[in-house]
């Protein structure tokens, strides 16, 4: 894969215990998954939250504090303990990091602007990590960031980033809090963020974020509009970041697929292809192609309209009708009517390729706008 640069926003829900406090096993997943993309070659830029929710039990508050004077106070003590964490655990990895905490006025003046562009670079050309939060002990109340989201869209902005990935403690964006909507449906993908979209998104209900979902939807916002695409998810283990960079993230893509090199056969299947056939798939198979990053397999298919041959573009339905996305397939309608249903390694004789897959993920393309998945 060409090497990116990529900014990694880390929220305080994501690297909290029950209670609150700072959790040395998150904090060591994210720096595991952070240190192997770096040493797959890509430049990494991380954005972390947890400053507050670090220091407040220090103070010997029993939650977050609400007040300003106590938000700055717990996060002058929790800066430092965060740091401390990734110091140590990045160390076992051999990188070294630099702390940069910014500002809103970094942003207002042309100078510290500028300052700041050659410091970061400066980082990155040393092989240093930069971890960046916001100055929460100066920073003065109308002017503050308030959350970390916003300060990581400016950042992919000025840094011309390939990738900005929201790491929160959902996995993506919703249409409506599902925390505390049980039939919200997911968005596995979307193309822009509309003023209805961030209206209908809730705020935090978790008792250490702020902002919620809102203030990721701006921040995305902010970010496609200096052309950087955006991912809001979660995940788990070292290797979460190397796949949400390959579209396997599990969570909410916004703007264009962080993989630009598929995109010219992509077009050329979602837009150029004649589509010689239409599918049906079952829900299983539906949430592995617009959810999980996954291939279509025979065990999914429940339907073939049409006649067509193997590497035509066929058209792909749900079982309510609804046309979710197209493929180039590997097995003409004859040999899938044959083996639709079955398990892999008992259809994979008839395809094409002589493997299971009907449609290889790297030839799907999602075709809603606003891709749902429950
Ligand atoms: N439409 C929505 N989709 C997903 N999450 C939502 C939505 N509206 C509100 N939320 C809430 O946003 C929370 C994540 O935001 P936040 O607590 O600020 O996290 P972080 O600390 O990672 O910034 C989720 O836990 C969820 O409760
Ligand atoms: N700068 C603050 C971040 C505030 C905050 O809660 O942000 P987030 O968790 O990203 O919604 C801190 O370090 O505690």
């Amino acid at each position: 894969m060409k090497k990116k640069r990529v900014i990694v926003k880390i929220g305080s829900s994501s690297l909290t215990d029950e209670k609150g406090a700072l959790s040395e096993q998150k904090l060591f997943d994210h720096v595991e998954a952070l240190a192997y993309l770096k040493q797959l070659g890509h430049e990494v830029i991380l954005i972390s939250s947890g400053a507050v929710a670090a220091g407040f039990g220090s103070l010997g508050y029993a939650s977050r504090p609400k007040t300003t004077a106590g938000k700055q106070a717990a996060a002058a003590v929790g800066q430092g303990l965060l740091m401390q964490g990734y110091i140590s655990v990045f160390r076992q990895f051999g990188i070294v990091t630099g702390q940069i905490l910014l500002t809103r006025e970094d942003f207002y003046s042309r100078e510290r602007f500028h300052n700041l562009f050659s410091t970061i670079s400066k980082l990155l050309e040393r092989g240093v990590l930069p971890i960046i939060n916001e100055n929460d002990s100066v920073s003065i109340e109308e002017l503050t960031f308030g959350d970390n989201d916003m300060l990581s869209a400016l950042v992919s902005g000025f840094l011309h980033a390939d990738a900005l990935i929201i790491l929160t403690d959902i996995n993506g964006l919703y249409d409506r809090n599902p925390k505390t909507n049980k039939d919200a449906k997911k968005y596995s993908f979307l193309a822009e963020i509309t003023d209805d979209l961030i209206e209908k998104a809730g705020g935090s209900s978790s008792s250490v974020g702020t902002g919620g979902m809102k203030s990721k939807l701006l921040a995305a916002q902010k970010a496609l509009s200096f052309g950087v695409s955006v991912f809001v998810g979660t995940g788990e283990g070292k290797e979460k970041l190397r796949d949400i960079l390959e579209g396997k993230g599990n969570g909410t893509y916004i703007g264009a697929p962080f993989q630009p090199h598929m995109q010219m056969r992509k077009q050329w299947i979602a837009y150029h292809a004649h589509v010689a056939g239409k599918i049906e798939i079952d829900g299983g198979a539906e949430n592995a192609l617009l959810h999980k990053g996954k291939s279509l397999l025979p065990a999914g298919v429940t339907n073939i309209f049409g006649t067509f041959q193997a590497l035509d573009v066929v058209e792909v339905v749900n079982q309510k009708g609804t046309v979710i996305g197209r493929g180039q397939i590997y097995y003409s309608s004859a040999d899938l009517e044959k083996v639709k249903g079955w398990a892999s390694d008992q259809a994979k004789s008839y395809s094409i390729h002589q493997r299971p897959e009907v449609i290889h993920r790297d030839n799907w393309v999602p075709l809603r706008k606003e891709s749902f998945v429950k």
